[in-house]
């Protein structure tokens, strides 16, 4: 369905049904991988023991892709993987899938199972990296082991990419595997990565999950500010303080948000494409943008995930000053990190930042910095999109509506800009207010049924990808 009727497409012809024995082995891969925690502190700090014993381990849970002829598995930066997997047909463009096995830090307070249990309860696997991103990069692997099982040789090459410090950069992975593509001449079809997912129960108007493919993602700076004076005797205090001067310039930050930039780019194609979805009158308000768009804006700033939709946001993340109680401190600093919108740049942001701090004793220290990522395309003709329609219209038949839209986080996928214009940030799986704050938060887990569909997603989506080109446009049934 959807596909152009052309000489070589066909629709996935290995059936997406697994075997008790091949459920239960899948669930309990997944668990083995929650279990060692491949933690990432700081760009220098990674758990390297837990990233080796990793590699081992998705050698020994997926031994076919190890031994399979076609395709060749390299280690880069010492712990990511790259997989090049030989299609049969070498006039198609490959494409590239994407995850991370490395997880943000969890420490056991306030879980309901210890976050490296990998606990099965309730029909839910627990744990760090059950969401973020572990589940993504076991079930691309589950899914091409049990396609080679089933003999699968595909048509189009693909490549694998698993990195192994996404929290923390992805200097030492994504960007030396990009390098590496690179010298080798390579150009890319699309690449599929985490980001967004299949929405549910976060507007109330909409009774009906909706997916969005994240088109492009925010982007980033961290910056460092400092007020350094001279130190002295608590007993006779200046007016001011480093902490009191630093304290009022951040709160000032805080206080002051960025402008609203509602309008621009990818959200307000979220937002048409999804109006029909809407009730009486909310359908008419968003279809008319033009007239309504200020309405929709303002109320968007209501609520903070929808906030992060329509503009830089400042967060304030650490805060360090003092060295003794009677110690006038000699310098605080604070870390700010901004999630830079897509119709904004690095610069056009700090610019707005020192006309808000607007005091010359506070000294700016741009730590690390990019743009936001260009817009992939969304339209009929865009490959990489429309495979995951029509997958995500496959697998999950009760999602109406697949729109593309902004990533409010940050992947390993912009190191790969420089190959491909179509980049997708999307994992086949529900979110919901509650499960979105599992993520870097606590008692992040997964349900069994939700890791087996996007295993099956995967094996539906590998088996489309070997389509000569562009499927049709989806007609909208009504
Ligand atoms: C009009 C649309 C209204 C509401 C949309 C619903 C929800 C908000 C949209 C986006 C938020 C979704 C996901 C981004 C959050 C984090 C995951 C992204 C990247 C992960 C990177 C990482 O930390 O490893
Ligand atoms: N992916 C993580 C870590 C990260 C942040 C900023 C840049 C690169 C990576 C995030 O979005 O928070
Ligand atoms: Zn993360
Ligand atoms: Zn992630």
């Amino acid at each position: 369905q959807g596909l152009k009727d052309q000489k070589h497409q066909k629709a996935p012809q290995i059936p997406s049904q697994f075997s008790p024995g091949e459920r239960l082995a899948m669930k309990e891969a997944l668990k083995g991988a929650i279990q060692i925690p491949t933690v990432s502190f700081s760009p220098e700090n990674l758990n390297t023991a837990a990233l080796a014993q990793f590699g081992e381990y998705i050698q020994t849970v997926f031994p076919t892709i190890f031994k399979t002829s076609f395709i060749q598995h390299e280690v880069i930066g010492e712990y990511s993987h790259l997989l090049t997997v030989r299609g049969s047909d070498p006039s198609l463009q490959p494409y590239m899938l994407m995850a991370h096995s490395d997880v943000v830090p969890a420490p056991d307070e306030g879980w309901e199972v210890p976050p490296f249990s990998g606990l099965e309860r309730d029909g839910f696997i627990h744990g760090r990296g059950t969401v973020d991103n572990k589940n993504s990069l076991m079930a691309i692997l589950q899914a091409l082991e049990l396609l080679l099982n089933r003999n699968y040789i595909p048509r189009r090459s693909f490549f694998i990419a698993l990195g192994h410090d996404e929290e923390v950069s992805g200097h030492n992975g994504a960007q030396k595997i990009s390098a590496l593509l690179q010298a080798r001449g390579v150009k890319l079809a699309f690449i599929v990565d985490e980001g967004d997912f299949i929405f549910d129960g976060f507007i109330p108007y909409l009774k009906k999950p909706f997916a969005i493919l994240g088109v492009s993602e925010k982007g980033s700076i961290n910056l460092r500010l400092q007020v350094n004076m001279s130190p002295g005797h608590s007993s006779a205090p200046p007016k001011e303080t480093t902490i009191g001067v630093l304290a009022a310039a951040v709160s000032r930050l805080e206080r002051t948000p960025m402008p609203n930039m509602f309008g621009r780019g990818p959200l307000k194609m979220t937002l048409q494409q999804l109006a029909h979805e809407f009730p009486f009158p909310a359908n008419i308000i968003l279809s008319n943008l033009w007239l309504f768009g200020p309405l929709v804006s303002r109320y968007m700033e209501r609520n903070y995930i929808t906030n992060a939709l329509v503009r830089t946001t400042v967060a304030l993340t650490m805060f360090n000053a003092g060295v003794k109680v009677n110690v006038i401190p000699p310098v605080a600093q604070a870390m700010v990190n901004f999630r830079i919108d897509p119709a904004q740049t690095v610069q056009e942001v700090l610019d707005l930042v020192k006309n808000i701090v607007a005091d010359d004793r506070v000294q700016f220290h741009v730590l690390t910095a990019f743009d936001p990522l260009p817009i992939s395309p969304s339209d009929s003709q865009a490959l990489g999109y429309q495979l995951l329609r029509q997958t995500i219209q496959s697998i999950f038949p009760e999602v109406s509506t697949v729109v593309p839209g902004i990533c409010i986080g940050n992947t390993d996928s912009r190191h790969y800009a420089n190959l491909t214009a179509g980049i997708y940030r999307f994992n086949p799986l529900y979110v919901t207010p509650q499960s979105f704050h599992s993520i870097h938060g606590i008692n992040e887990k997964i349900s069994v049924q939700a890791y087996e569909t996007q295993v099956k997603f995967l094996f539906e989506f590998i088996q489309n990808a070997d389509a000569d080109q562009e499927p049709a446009p989806h007609q909208h049934e009504l």
